[in-house]
């Protein structure tokens, strides 16, 4: 017998089997990705989603603290096909609901149908599908989450790789990825973690090399302060961006981001350089894309499926940003050059 239920938009309730206790609502999207979960169940751009996974086993590599990308799990609730007990047993001590034993298959036809919907999730021996349908009647839409920022960034500057060598880089931390710090801090830079309605004043004191702004949950015009340090700063200092820092760098300069029908989730998206004419395979995870990148920003990178942009570049105001994730964690390493690239034009 069932013991949860996954309730999505029209009202239909499909049966689960409930593998940590719980209740909670969130935009319904899936990831293809076959590894990573531990890095996907704890990147912050999945604030207010429940994450389905479309490969059918996760946790057979059981859950490690260092393969962490933030000190929590952040989508509301995860749905597998077949979870293991180390998955269940950490999504249980997080507070977060998990289901399993209900045909993913079918959730994701649903959602490439549909697009991302929203969805409520009751499990638990005590749970009913009237539970279920209350969370999807609360669910709000991921524009609405207006200060989302406030939800997943840091309350106060923290510094990592204090007096390094390198340039020092203003991470601006819509959600940032902990791999994304690592990345910098690797390559010698000092890397001041900014909360994500930082002002111009606050940047201003670091005198910074490299304004650099994070990946992050929901829709990128909600992030309207990271774009005013975006407007303040072109052409001043260089400018870097990955996934909904691409947005809003896009969305600062003139240009227009859209909601995409179901995304992408993944770590084997192909995309296209148009330089170089290289394919790379990447690692990603959004729902919104850059719909016109308006008359400052280069299209140079876009995707091979369905010709979104993944890359904007002006090598005159020293601007690159990627719509994928180049720090790679999970996925294929194809694109760590990108940190090359955007601390180059920091002058290292
Ligand atoms: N990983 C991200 O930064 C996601 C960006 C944005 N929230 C989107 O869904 O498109």
């Amino acid at each position: 017998m069932a013991d949860a239920y996954v309730a999505i938009e029209g009202d239909r309730v499909i049966e689960a089997r409930a593998r940590a206790p719980g209740t909670a609502r969130g935009e319904l999207v899936f990831t293809t990705a076959y590894t990573g979960y531990e890095e996907s169940l704890t990147d912050p751009s999945y604030e207010e989603q429940v994450l389905t996974f479309s490969y059918p086993l996760i946790g057979n590599y059981g859950v490690r603290e260092e393969r962490f990308e933030s000190d929590r799990v952040h989508p509301r609730a995860a749905v597998a096909r077949e979870m293991t007990d180390d998955v269940a047993e950490w999504l249980e001590s997080e507070g977060v609901p998990a289901v399993d034993h209900l045909d993913t298959r079918d959730i994701v036809t649903e959602i490439r149908d549909e697009g991302a919907m929203k969805c409520g999730i009751a499990a638990g021996p005590d749970v009913t599908e009237q539970d279920a349908l209350d969370e999807l009647h609360e669910c709000k839409h991921m524009s609405d989450h207006t200060d989302i920022g406030a939800q997943v960034s840091v309350d106060e500057v923290t510094v990592h790789n204090e007096g390094g060598d390198g340039a020092t880089v203003a991470l601006v931390d819509c959600g940032a990825k902990g791999s994304i710090t690592e990345s910098l801090v690797e390559r010698d830079a000092e890397v001041h973690v900014f909360p994500y309605d930082a002002s111009e004043d606050d940047v201003a004191a670091i005198d910074p090399d490299l304004l650099f702004i994070s990946n992050g949950p929901g829709d990128p015009e909600n992030f309207e302060q990271a774009g005013e340090l975006v407007e303040t700063y072109v052409g001043d200092v260089p400018l870097a961006g990955i996934c909904l820092g691409q947005q809003v760098v896009a969305n600062a300069l003139g240009g227009e981001t859209e909601k995409m029908e179901f995304g992408h989730r993944g770590v084997n998206q192909p995309v296209r350089d148009l330089r170089s004419n290289q394919v790379v395979m990447t690692t990603q995870n959004h729902g919104y894309t850059v719909a016109d990148p308006g008359d400052k920003l280069d299209v140079t990178q876009v995707n091979v499926n369905d010709d979104t942009p993944e890359g904007l570049e002006n090598d005159d105001l020293n601007i690159i940003t990627r719509q994928y994730h180049p720090e790679a964690n999970p996925g294929p390493h194809d694109s760590l050059g990108f940190f090359d690239d955007v601390l180059g034009m920091a002058g290292e």
